[in-house]
């Protein structure tokens, strides 16, 4: 008999007799991951439908296998997920993903790069004098970059729009229980509101510019679908955007507060980093900054778990999946794991300038497979030139650095981290 067909669950804990593992993953979910891998492995069982894996060859196989075997993460609270529909959304949105890719690519994202440092220095502005909560400001930065980025000069009014849609997820992240859509409860009102108002707000600005007369080079992400060919109709273009505007604040806002914590801890390196950057921002190339960005990602991987749902009966490293089971991969456990990092729980950026090749099947923090994040490119320019640019203009100083010790908010990101952005007067603001 086949090894897939003499085994249907992997081991794993068995937690409380009613709630199961639930309780003890809510009260500290990284503590529970490590403790449950060092016990049962890289394959194991958190209930009857879940399945957490922390092999990354196994890890990728999943991602690769995403779309075909595997959905990606399905809605909020979807309790009985759709697989049908979900299946042919996804079909939509990988032909849409096909068509915006250039326009997220290398070097799409450096003919952002004056904007990027232009909008980041205008929001550090109240917290160059005094200490500020550094979450909200970073949250407040991303949001204006990514609209930027998509909608220029019509982008008034939607970082505050994308504020409220991260607030509305909140409470879905906070815990894992979670209650049917159709309850009436506030939160699910809050959410479809929001929701609507959102998909509305962008329909309203992608029809105002289809009357526009077309610019000869696309001045923002917008101007770029609206020139496909062939066309994409304007409720595509507007899913499209709502896609890119979602995942291109909140995750890069995480990884923000994790650097800004690295530059108040280290002193030497934003010397190093203010010797790259000299006295011109943006530079094309800064290859400490970047390697800051790399090892940031790695130790603190904002999306720190990905979620795969079976979509058919599937195998998955021998053992055998249902329709509607889920798959957690978990990028935090595998970039600290010593098999395959040196001194994995240790900050440092130069292992990225050694010019030896990083393990990259277990260095995930884009994910991997048809579904890695179609915006990896602009978030690594854009977290790059962050980096240096706080490091150029400011002196970064936190009274609690070393106590905000990164902890899940939705994203992993140090929790609470408090800091004044003293300006350097070296590289005066604009
Ligand atoms: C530090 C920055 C970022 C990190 C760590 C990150 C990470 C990720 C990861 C891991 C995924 C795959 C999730 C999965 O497979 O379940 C993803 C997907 C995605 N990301 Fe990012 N991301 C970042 C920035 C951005 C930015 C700036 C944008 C937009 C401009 C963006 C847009 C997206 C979109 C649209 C998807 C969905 C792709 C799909 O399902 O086909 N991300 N991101």
């Amino acid at each position: 008999m086949a090894r897939a067909e003499q085994r249907t669950r992997p081991p794993g804990p068995r937690g409380h007799w009613l709630m199961g593992n639930t309780p003890a993953y809510d009260d500290d979910r990284i503590g529970f991951l490590r403790r449950t891998h060092a016990e049962f492995g890289d394959v194991f069982a958190f209930d009857e439908r879940t399945v957490f894996v922390t092999d990354p060859a196994v890890a990728h196989d999943v991602l690769a296998r995403t779309n075909t075997d595997f959905l990606t993460e399905l809605a909020p609270f979807d309790a009985q997920p759709d697989l049908g529909h979900a299946a042919a959304e996804a079909g939509a949105w990988m032909s849409a993903r096909r068509t915006v890719w250039p326009g997220l690519n290398h070097t799409a994202a450096a003919a952002a790069d004056a904007r990027t440092v232009e909008i980041l220095d205008e929001l550090a502005r109240p917290a160059t004098t005094h200490e500020v909560d550094v979450l909200p400001l970073a949250r407040a930065f991303t949001a204006y970059a990514v609209a930027d980025y998509c909608f220029g000069r019509d982008a008034a009014g939607l970082p505050e729009l994308l504020a409220d849609n991260l607030d509305i997820t909140e409470p879905f992240t906070a815990s894992s229980y979670q209650f049917p859509a159709w309850l009436p409860l506030p939160r699910h009102r809050r959410f479809f509101r929001v929701h609507r108002h959102t998909v509305r707000t962008l329909t309203d600005l992608v029809r105002r510019r289809r009357g526009d007369i077309r610019p000869e080079t696309p001045r923002d992400l917008l101007d770029f679908l609206l020139d496909a060919d062939p066309a994409m109709p304007d409720g595509t273009v507007m899913a499209t955007l709502r896609g890119i505007l979602m995942g291109g604040h909140g995750i890069p806002a995480a990884a923000i507060v994790s650097i800004v914590r690295e530059l108040a801890l280290r002193p030497e390196l934003v010397a190093d980093l203010r010797a790259e950057a000299g006295d011109a921002l943006p530079a094309a190339r800064l290859p400490l900054a970047e390697a800051v960005v790399k090892e940031v990602l790695r130790l603190y991987p904002p999306v720190w778990l990905m979620t795969r749902t079976a979509r058919t009966h599937t195998h998955l490293a021998g053992w055998s999946l249902n329709p509607g089971d889920e798959v957690l991969l978990n990028p935090h456990l595998i970039h600290r794991d010593p098999r395959w990092w040196e001194r994995p729980d240790e900050f440092d950026p130069g292992r990225w300038l050694t010019g030896r090749p990083a393990p990259r099947m277990a260095y995930l923090p884009f994910g991997a497979g048809p579904r890695v994040c179609v915006g990896s490119a602009l978030a690594m320019r854009q977290l790059t030139l962050t980096t240096s640019r706080l490091a150029q203009a400011y002196t970064v100083e936190s009274s609690n650095a070393a106590s905000a010790a990164p902890r899940f908010l939705g994203r992993l990101a140090p929790a609470d981290l408090c800091a004044r952005l003293a300006p350097t007067g070296r590289c005066p603001m604009a």
